[in-house]
């Protein structure tokens, strides 16, 4: 500190928003102390006494994921909820043959370019559930070296005997995520439905922002996918004096799918109009500034998992090739301020910022990337969207968490202030202000050869 100015240390509410970046292994721990959390805490039985859970997801190791659970919890009843594709189902039914306790349930999906994409658990307790909403594969590659991110409920309370249950969450959480799950029309997951309405969600002070496959027209065209964030958005929920036309909107993803042949056919078309939507009235929609957060080669390169870690970064040549106006949106992975530059992206997160880049008007964390797949495309006039994937994520809205107008950027030095009115900031899990590509730098595409230079093991990159 002796050497860098002295930064204020800003009195910030410690994490009152209960979102998290995963723990990294191999830093060092201060790293790791800055709104942290691992997958054995968040199963820890410091929460209370785990009665069932579901685990919502696309990968998994189910001998990994029973170990992560505490031992007096292993033989417990688990619900595996995966996509309906013929060697997912195959091999975790290979898996999970050895434990009685656990069973399986697929979600539908209508196409082959449809992905269950969606990282959810379900955790019952004695007399409280939790939500657990994240990014990261049930994977244990997933949870060591990379950034993802995850969002905690509270530990909701049943109703009291004499309470009507009813939705009392003021984003309208439980009703929101009881619709996204009755999309899967699954008995076992249905029955976690009827679970969800015993609880006194009141608490719950983020917006569900769930996709379903589909072509949601009519009533259903608002529910789901980039059109559910747009009707928040314009909503007065989504009030801030501050906010202006020209405030950036930012997407970080770890996948890019086709946009189309021109920026304006869906990427600054129908989604940044979605994303740059605010309930004020500017004149004609003015079109935000878009910053996209991706990996070039050398962040991959560099990165704890060296090449490998572009494994998790499935953007195709043939994709890129079909849309290089992508090129100039492009910004690197670059997370000093928190030490996670070398910890490769998978969590995806969205946000609008202040052109100064000091205040957030709003933050999605979410399982989506950037593809029409995940968010929906308009189809026949925009009257109906279409989406392919299941996903799911989370909208935080400063109004909700009481703060006047926005959210804070807070520089990593920060004490915990717990006093209500401090101001809340978000951590954001890449630095701003962000560092454009340089013009070497190409976006990292998982089948091209890079052998030229090693990476950090002393490997090469040679897709099959
Ligand atoms: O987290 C996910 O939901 C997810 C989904 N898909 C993939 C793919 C693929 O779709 O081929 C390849 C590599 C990683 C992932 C991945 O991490």
């Amino acid at each position: 500190l002796s050497k860098s100015p002295i930064t204020k240390t800003a009195r910030i509410q410690s994490n009152p928003l209960n979102m998290y970046l995963t723990k990294v292994k191999g830093m060092d721990e201060s790293v790791n102390n800055f709104c942290s959390i691992g997958i054995i805490e968040i199963l820890s039985s410091k929460w209370g006494q785990l009665q069932e859970s579901a685990q919502f997801n696309y990968m998994f190791e189910v001998e990994w994921l029973i170990d992560k659970y505490p031992p007096c919890f292993r033989h417990l009843p688990m619900l595996l909820v995966h996509q309906d594709k013929r060697e997912t189902t195959a091999q975790l039914e290979a898996e999970t043959a050895p434990y009685g306790n656990i069973d399986l349930a697929k979600a539908r999906l209508n196409d082959a370019f449809g992905t269950h994409h969606t990282k959810m658990m379900l955790l019952r307790y004695e007399d409280t559930l939790r939500v657990v909403i994240h990014t990261a594969n049930l994977i244990e590659q997933d949870w060591r070296e990379k950034t993802q991110g995850v969002w905690l409920s509270p530990l909701f309370p049943l109703f009291k005997e004499d309470e009507e249950p009813r939705d009392k969450s003021p984003t309208k959480f439980q009703t929101d995520l009881i619709l996204y799950l009755r999309s899967y029309k699954s008995k076992a997951v249905d029955h976690w439905c009827e679970l969800l309405k015993k609880y006194d969600m009141s608490e719950a002070k983020v917006f569900i922002i769930g996709s379903t496959p589909g072509r949601h027209t009519g009533a259903d065209l608002h529910k789901f996918g980039h059109m559910k964030l747009r009707k928040i958005l314009s909503s007065n929920h989504a009030t801030c004096e501050n906010v202006q036309a020209n405030w950036p909107v930012i997407g970080q993803f770890s996948s890019i799918g086709s946009l189309g042949a021109k920026s304006e056919a869906w990427l600054q078309g129908e989604f940044l109009q979605s994303l740059g939507t605010t309930p004020k009235r500017f004149t004609a929609f003015t079109k935000p500034p878009l910053k996209l957060v991706f990996p070039c080669v050398e962040d991959v390169r560099n990165s704890l998992e060296g090449y490998k870690a572009g494994g998790s970064l499935p953007y195709s040549d043939s994709t890129h090739q079909k849309q290089l106006y992508l090129t100039k949106f492009l910004h690197r992975w670059k997370s000093d301020k928190k030490g996670r530059t070398r910890a490769s992206p998978h969590i995806k997160s969205y946000f609008r910022v202040s052109p100064d880049m000091k205040q957030i008007h709003y933050a999605v964390l979410t399982s989506a990337n950037l593809s029409k797949a995940a968010w929906g495309g308009l189809e026949k006039q925009s009257s109906q969207l279409c989406i392919r994937s299941y996903e799911l994520g989370v909208l935080f809205l400063p109004k909700i968490f009481g703060q006047q107008d926005t959210f804070v950027v807070s520089d990593g030095l920060v004490v915990d202030g717990d006093g209500e009115k401090d101001p809340i900031s978000f951590p954001v899990p890449f630095d701003l202000p962000l560092t454009r590509y340089g013009d070497e730098d190409q976006p990292w595409r998982w089948d091209v050869c890079y052998k030229s230079i090693p990476d950090s093991h002393g490997d090469v990159w040679i897709p099959s």
